[in-house]
């Protein structure tokens, strides 16, 4: 697992989630000698991650489901478990609805006319510079970091955007990227997060980028997999409800019972962590930290018709629409082409507006806007399944947990300090692709390393 073997007595170590990164975390400690039991809420592992079935057996991720470059861990594993990939379909050109205006588009950037066009590009360039400031491996370090964590994503916009061009793609990269505002993003964390994933091109491209594989028989068989290395330790519906530690263990309430273990990892991202009771109450820097981490909000919608259509037009089914809901689709057809699907986005502001409403008026809105951009075959929906991951009781949004402004560098340290015998994982956590799958994978990896260490010097 690319950790160094430390030999220490074997412990019984909780392990509180069934994400990749309970699971991961789960796995190795187990190869490191120790007893293992994951607790998790739900009736399946995965947690972010879930694949349905469409009524024609077509898996559906309707949590994470694409991999790309850079992302060694969750590639490597794949390779390991045998679970196979298929490259994302592009080709053709992309559609931007904006200003009221249709525009095809090959590459990054719609025809803007010429001022705003330089400008959006231009902002691309000053925050890809930025963000290579940053270190992402002790925000707090980075240089000017308590300016930067004083102002909001928003803020940095409107001093640095010339033109409404520069500042539209600013609020849809806040949007699309992290499943937020550009009202709630401290700067510094915005920063932090294009570093770790490798700079701006890596996070938002398709091949070359975050958006460039997904698994054929979606994300699930990876976790499934995984699971299968430690399927005997895991309970599931047991939602934890509490948390206590004596000088010789930790007791963990759960639905299903008690627990007894010698240490737990605790891999639920902080916005949820920070509802389980602790006794003896944690440190008030770690209350703070969870106090001050919402989730993103996303609501995750595919569409399903006989045939990718839009294909035929020369698309790519990429379109950017600033008239909303919807602010993003792609092509999510299966590896075979056939049927065809649509993937639409709701995020960040309109995912909290729209989660509300009925299920009926947000089918109407997001077809009448896929058909403004695809044309009227987009009403021709087969089958129409979405997620919002807001009402989920046990992630609460996504695709992850966000740092508002002044968390970095008042409490950052907090995020992953052991708190006695508790130890942190979770995809936020990670220093290397946070908010992913592969940043949960290298949290629980990181954790174990941790927890060996701990128990070999305690
Ligand atoms: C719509 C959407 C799209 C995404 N797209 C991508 C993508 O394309 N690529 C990518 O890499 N990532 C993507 N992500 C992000 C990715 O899914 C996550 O980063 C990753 O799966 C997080 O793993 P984790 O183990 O850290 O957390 P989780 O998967 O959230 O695991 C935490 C586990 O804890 C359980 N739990 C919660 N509360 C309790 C409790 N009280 N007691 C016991 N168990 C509890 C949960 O049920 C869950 O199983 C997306 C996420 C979403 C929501």
């Amino acid at each position: 697992m690319g950790n160094t073997p430390i030999h220490t007595a074997s412990r019984h170590i909780a392990v509180i989630g069934a994400g990749f990164a309970g699971l991961t975390a789960a796995r190795a400690l187990k190869a490191a000698g120790h007893r293992v039991t994951v607790l998790e809420a739900r009736d399946r592992v995965g947690g972010r991650i879930n694949t349905k079935a469409a009524q024609d057996g077509t898996p559906v991720d309707v949590g994470g489901q694409w991999i790309g470059p850079g992302q060694d861990r969750v590639i490597a594993l794949a390779e390991e478990l045998g679970v196979e990939t298929f490259p994302s379909y592009e080709a053709g050109e992309n559609l931007c609805l904006y200003d009221g205006k249709l525009m095809r588009f090959a590459g990054l950037m719609p025809p803007h006319e010429p001022v705003g066009l330089a400008d959006a590009e231009a902002i691309f360039g000053a925050l890809d510079a930025l963000a290579a400031s940053a270190d992402a491996e002790r925000p707090w370090e980075t240089p000017n970091a308590k300016e930067l964590d004083s102002i909001t994503f928003e803020q940095w916009i409107v001093r640095t955007a010339n033109t409404p061009e520069a500042a539209f793609w600013m609020r849809f990269l806040a949007n699309s990227v992290l499943a937020a505002d550009s009202r709630e993003l401290s700067m510094l964390h915005v920063m932090v997060y294009i570093k770790a994933g490798g700079g701006l091109a890596s996070l938002i491209g398709m091949s070359g980028g975050a958006q460039e594989r997904r698994f054929t028989k979606g994300a699930q068989h990876l976790a499934e997999r995984l699971a299968d290395t430690v399927r005997d330790d895991i309970r599931f519906n047991c939602p934890v409800t509490s948390i206590t530690q004596d000088g010789s263990g930790v007791t963990i309430e759960h639905a299903g019972g008690t627990l007894r273990a010698d240490r737990v990892v605790v891999t639920l991202p902080p916005a949820l962590a920070g509802r389980l009771r602790y006794s003896p109450a944690l440190p008030g820097q770690r209350d703070h930290l969870t106090q001050r981490m919402p989730m993103g909000a996303c609501i995750k919608i595919q569409c399903f018709y006989d045939t990718p259509f839009w294909r035929e037009d020369g698309l790519s089914g990429m379109a950017v629409n600033q008239d909303g809901p919807i602010s993003l689709t792609y092509d999510n057809s299966p590896a075979s082409g056939q049927p065809g699907v649509m993937v639409c986005f709701i995020e960040g502001e309109d995912a909290k507006e729209w989660t509300g409403r009925s299920a009926g008026e947000r089918r109407t809105a997001v077809l009448n806007a896929l058909a403004r951009l695809f044309g009227p075959r987009a009403l021709e929906v087969r089958e129409f399944i979405e997620l919002s991951w807001l009402e989920e009781e046990y992630s609460r949004g996504g695709y992850a947990g966000f740092m508002i402004p002044g968390v970095w560098t008042r409490l950052g340290p907090a995020l992953t300090a052991p708190c006695g015998l508790i130890h942190w994982a979770g995809t936020e956590t990670a220093s290397r692709w946070p908010g992913y799958m592969d940043g949960a994978i290298r949290s629980g990896e990181r954790v174990a390393a941790e927890i060996t260490t701990a128990l070999a010097t305690a």
